[in-house]
C-alpha cells in the first residue's frame, strides 16, 4: 500500500511515494528517470551497509548500472570536503548529463548529494531515497539543498527539486529510536505552523508514531508531506509563505553552529528546542497566548525531545554568539532578524525585524550566559 503526493511545480512537478516496499520496487519506479540505464547512488557507510544490497538489486532487475559513492555517516560530511570528495567522483565515473543520481540516506546524504546534482556539470538530474524519518518528512521533499560552513548551516547551497522520491517506510525499521524523535520534531513542526487538527492528532498518536505503528506512521509521514508539498508549490524558493518551514529554525540553527554540527545536537533536536523557544519567545511578546506555548512544548517533550537550553550541547550557552549566528541566518535582511513566531497552535507566522535585543534578553532569561 502506497500513497502519492504530488508536488505540483509546472514542468518540475514531481511525485513523492510513500509506503512499504518501495526499496525492492525501486529499479522499475527509477527507470523511466534513468535515460540511460547508469546512475551514481550517494549514501553514507551506516545506509549503505544496512539497505545498500536491496537497492542494488533492484536496480538490477531493472537492468540499471549503478556506482556507489559511500561517505561517512552524520552532520559533518554535509560539508566543503564532503561537496568535493563526491563531484569527484562523479568525474570519475565520467557521469554525463543523461545520467542521474540517487540520494539514498537520511537528510545528510540528500543536502549533499542534491547540491552536487545542482551544480555537477550545471546540473543533472537526482531522485531521493530518503531513509530517516526527517528525510522522509522533510529534507527529500522541496528541492533545498546546502552544505554547512563554520559560519552557518546551509549557507552554500541551491534550490535543485529531485524527480522523484521513494520514501519507503520499511527502511525505519533499522534507524535509532534517538534518530526517530529527531525526525518527530519535524512532523510535530507542521501542526504547530499550519494544522491544529494534525497537532491533536498527535497529541494523542504520537508515541504509536515513534513506536513505528505501520499505520500511525504512513498517516504522519503522508501528512508532513502533503503540507510541505502544498506550501513548497505555492512558493518554491522562500519569497513568502515557505519561510513557516524554518519554525524553530533560526534558534535551532544557531545551536547547531554553536555546538559544532555533531553528535551532541542533532538537527532535529535543535528544531524541537528551537520551536520550545519560538513559542515561548511568542508568548512572553504578548503574541500568543501562554497556555498554546505550554501545550506545545508539552507535546515536544512527551516525545524526548529537548525544549530548554539546558538540556541540548554541550553545556551553557551564551547568549551574544547566538544571536550573532542569528544574524548570519538566511532570513536575516540588513542586519535585522527574521523569526518564525507563533499567534496560537497551528498559527504560524514570519515576524521580520525582531528586535536582536529582546531575543538576547529572552536568551538570557531562558538560561543563557
Ligand atoms: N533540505 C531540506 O529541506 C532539509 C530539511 C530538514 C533537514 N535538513 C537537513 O537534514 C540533515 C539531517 O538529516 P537526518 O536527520 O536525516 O540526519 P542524517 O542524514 O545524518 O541521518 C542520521 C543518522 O541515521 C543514519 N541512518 C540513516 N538512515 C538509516 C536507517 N534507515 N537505518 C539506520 N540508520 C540510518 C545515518 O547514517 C546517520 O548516522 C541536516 O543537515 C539538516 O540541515 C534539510
Ligand atoms: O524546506 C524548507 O523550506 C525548510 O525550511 C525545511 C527545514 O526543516 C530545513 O531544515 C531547511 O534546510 C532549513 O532551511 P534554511 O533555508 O534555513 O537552511
Ligand atoms: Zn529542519
Amino acid at each position: 500500500m502506497s500513497r502519492t503526493v504530488r508536488v505540483g511545480l509546472d514542468d518540475r512537478a514531481y511525485d513523492v511515494v510513500v509506503g512499504q516496499g518501495l526499496l525492492e520496487n525501486a529499479g522499475k519506479l527509477i527507470a523511466p528517470f534513468a535515460k540511460r540505464g547508469r546512475v551514481a547512488i550517494v549514501s553514507d557507510e551506516t545506509v549503505w551497509s544496512l539497505h545498500g544490497q536491496a537497492l542494488m538489486t533492484a536496480l538490477r532487475a531493472a537492468d540499471i548500472a549503478a556506482q556507489p559513492i559511500v561517505v561517512p555517516p552524520g552532520e559533518p560530511t554535509k560539508s566543503w570536503e564532503g561537496l568535493s570528495h563526491v563531484c569527484s567522483r562523479l568525474l570519475q565515473l565520467e557521469l554525463d548529463r543523461g545520467d542521474l543520481i540517487v540520494a539514498f540516506g537520511g537528510g545528510v546524504v540528500g543536502d549533499l548529494a542534491g547540491f552536487a546534482a545542482a551544480i555537477y556539470k550545471r546540473g543533472i538530474d537526482f531522485i531521493q531515497i530518503p531513509t530517516t524519518l526527517l528525510a522522509q518528512v522533510d529534507s527529500s521533499v522541496g528541492g533545498k539543498t546546502a552544505i554547512d560552513t563554520p559560519q552557518g548551516k546551509n549557507l552554500i547551497g541551491a534550490f535543485h527539486q529531485p524527480r522523484l522520491v521513494l520514501a519507503d517506510l520499511d527502511v525505519l525499521s533499522t534507524l535509532s529510536d534517538r534518530e526517530m524523535r529527531a525526525g518527530y520534531a519535524e512532523v510535530i513542526k507542521y501542526g504547530l505552523l499550519g494544522d491544529f487538527a494534525f497537532f491533536e492528532w498527535l497529541e494523542a498518536n504520537g508515541a504509536k508514531v515513534l513506536a513505528r505503528d505501520p499505520d500511525a506512521l504512513a498517516y504522519a509521514v503522508a501528512r508532513s508531506v502533503e503540507m510541505k508539498a502544498e506550501i513548497v508549490a505555492e512558493d518554491e524558493k522562500e519569497a513568502g509563505r515557505r519561510a513557516l518551514l524554518n519554525l524553530g529554525h533560526t534558534f535551532g540553527h544557531a545551536l547547531e553552529a554553536e555546538t559544532g554540527y555533531g553528535e551532541a545536537l542533532l538537527h532535529g533536536e535543535a528544531v524541537a528546542a528551537g520551536s520550545a523557544l519560538a513559542f515561548r519567545f511568542s508568548a512572553a511578546q504578548g503574541l500568543c497566548p501562554s497556555q498554546d506555548a505550554e501545550r506545545a512544548v508539552a507535546a515536544i517533550a512527551a516525545s524526548g525531545l529537548p525544549t530548554r537550553l539546558q538540556e541540548v550541547g554541550a553545556g551553557a550557552f551564551q547568549a551574544a554568539p547566538l544571536v550573532r549566528h542569528m544574524g548570519q541566518d538566511k532570513k536575516a535582511e540588513g542586519g535585522r532578524l527574521t523569526f518564525i513566531l507563533a499567534r496560537k497552535l497551528g498559527e504560524a507566522f514570519v515576524a521580520k525585524d525582531v528586535d536582536a535585543g529582546a531575543i538576547e534578553a529572552f536568551l538570557l532569561s531562558e538560561g543563557a550566559a
